[in-house]
């Protein structure tokens, strides 16, 4: 059967544990066919961000419009937009309805701290999504107050709906819990607090965009919001869980995309 089409906007991580590098591979381990649309370069390994470079906006719409004039892209997601310019391009084909099923993960940060966007990009977009997933570092910037509990997690996935996406989920992947990793979901009626099993492992590099990109998937397979969101918290529970020894790098090491340890 052929392959369902899903599109990601977003940065290239060197280091490829993060970016258009991870969502790809998230993409190719759930069987869809992935197509990708590159906004910036980052220098990247899993130490840091040493630069960050985006592409001028016209090369990023002549990208999209190459994709979706050949493909039928089911579902796209979104990562570093790079520049306003880029975001606003991204966000007159949404407002076009050419972009399905849109997940925008508001990268600001990188799990290992660095700056890889602004609250002003990232807000030109959300007004089209149909999910946004932003971490919680990620929801406090957009909210500018603290997120630093389950309660604060499930106020900002409401919150954040007002400013346009349809379902919100703030990820809790670093609030301090040894047991859990929970999440909040806003389904446009009420806030449901998703709990998994905390994986004890330094290598998380990638966690934010895997997540969003098997929801794009799910998404694109026809799966309801609530749905694709869930599997897609397995999903990188058991990526994180496949890498959890592995040394790759000197720092925060990617995920097991393909089940490799299985
Ligand atoms: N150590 C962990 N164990 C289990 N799940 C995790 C862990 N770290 C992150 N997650 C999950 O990964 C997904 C991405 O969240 P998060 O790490 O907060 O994103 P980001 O990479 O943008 O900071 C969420 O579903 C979160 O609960
Ligand atoms: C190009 C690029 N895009 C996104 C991230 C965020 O990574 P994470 O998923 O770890 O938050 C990153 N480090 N690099």
């Amino acid at each position: 059967m052929t392959p369902p089409v899903v599109l990601t906007i977003a940065g290239s991580d060197s280091g490829a544990g993060a970016g258009i590098q991870a969502d790809l591979k998230v993409f190719a381990a759930l069987r869809s066919y992935g197509t990708s649309v590159l906004t910036a370069v980052t220098a990247q390994n899993t130490l840091g961000v040493a630069g960050v470079f985006p592409l001028p906006p016209d090369v990023v719409t002549a990208q999209v419009d190459a994709v979706l004039a050949d493909f039928a892209v089911r579902a796209v997601k979104t990562g570093v937009l790079g520049t306003p310019e880029i975001a606003s391009a991204v966000a007159e084909r949404a407002r076009d309805g050419l972009l399905p099923n849109l997940v925008v993960d508001p990268v600001l940060v990188s799990t290992s701290g660095h700056r890889l966007g602004a609250v002003a990009v990232v807000e030109r977009l959300l007004p089209y999504a149909m999910v946004a997933t932003p971490n919680r570092a990620e929801a406090e910037a957009l909210l500018g107050r603290r997120v630093s509990s389950r309660s604060d997690l499930a106020d900002a996935a409401r919150d954040l709906a007002s400013g346009g996406p349809r379902y919100v989920v703030v990820t809790g992947g670093d609030l301090p819990d040894e047991a859990e990793s929970v999440d909040a979901l806003w389904t446009g009626t009420e806030v449901q607090l998703l709990p998994g099993p905390r994986v004890a492992t330094g290598n998380t590099h990638g966690t934010g965009c895997s997540f969003s990109a098997a929801i794009a998937v799910r998404l694109g397979l026809g799966d309801a919001v609530p749905q694709a969101v869930r599997f897609a918290k397995e999903y990188v529970a058991g990526a994180l869980v496949g890498a959890r020894r592995w040394r790759l790098g000197g720092g925060s090491g990617p995920l097991d995309h393909f089940g490799w340890h299985r």
